[in-house]
């Protein structure tokens, strides 16, 4: 059964020339009739993609060749510019940990809320939290803001409630432990758990041993493209091959 499928999947990001935008400059410019629309650049180039339920997909790549970006678009993070996704079953994406939290709001109700967006119900929310406080350590904090907290103890929070819940499909990228070097070894003893028992990965990393290892499937990606996809062991071949 296919549980993801990505078909024409296009994505147009700002350059950096947009990060600088500056009203002032710009209005200049127009009155000066020098504006020029700020460039973008295609970071993902037409990705066809089907993973069928069960499968275990290493995704590998040269630095900025799209690999973050494609695992954002298939856990709607990011929307694509053209082309559509179909994901069926709930996806725990192990990416920018913490990024969705809302740093006013009580360690409780932003784990509430994260359950609640990933589909689970308040009540059950409240039956998991205190083993998602627990996990992360911070049970003495459970009432006080999130931006109380310092930013590993965030990352530890953050991973807690990401990897409590029980996904059909599980998204990784790279940073794989958090914390310090205790915590750390404790988050890793839990993604070997979530890799046992969770049935389709996705999982981006440099670490091509582990991939051809760990990973049935790869895809090796390039400025945006897929150039191979095939058996794990096949797809870091032909990727040493080409970078020599
Ligand atoms: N927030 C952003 N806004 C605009 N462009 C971005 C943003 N984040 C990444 N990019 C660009 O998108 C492209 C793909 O980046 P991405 O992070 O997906 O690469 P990656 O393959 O995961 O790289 P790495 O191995 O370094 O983590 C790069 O050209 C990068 O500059």
């Amino acid at each position: 059964m296919e549980v993801i499928r990505l078909d024409g999947v296009s994505l147009l990001r700002r350059t950096q020339e947009e990060f600088t935008y500056d009203l002032k400059k710009t209005v200049l410019s127009l009155v000066q009739g020098k504006y020029r629309k700020p460039a973008k650049k295609l970071v993902l180039d037409h990705i066809d993609l089907t993973v069928k339920q069960g499968e275990k997909i290493g995704i590998i790549g040269a630095n900025g060749a799209g690999k973050s970006t494609l695992l954002k678009v298939i856990c709607g993070i990011l929307e694509p510019t053209n082309g559509s996704v179909q994901v069926h079953g709930n996806i725990a994406p192990l990416i920018e940990l913490g990024a969705g939290f809302n740093s006013d709001m009580s360690l409780l109700n932003n784990i509430i809320l994260y359950g609640v967006l990933m589909g689970y119900s308040k009540a059950e929310m409240r039956e998991r939290t205190p083993s998602i406080l627990e996990f992360a350590e911070l049970e003495d904090y459970a009432h006080a803001p999130v931006k109380a907290l310092s930013s590993g103890m965030m990352a530890r929070l953050a991973f807690s409630v990401a990897t409590d819940v029980e996904p059909d499909i599980l998204v990784l990228d790279e940073v794989l432990s958090v914390g310090d070097a205790r915590f750390a070894k404790k988050s890793q003893q839990r993604i070997e758990q979530l890799w046992n028992h969770s049935s389709t990965i996705l999982f981006v990393s440099h670490g091509l041993n582990f991939i051809k290892d760990s990973c049935e499937k790869g895809i090796w990606l390039d400025r945006g493209r897929i150039m191979y996809s095939g058996s794990a062991e096949e797809t870091v071949e032909k990727y040493l091959q080409a970078v020599g």
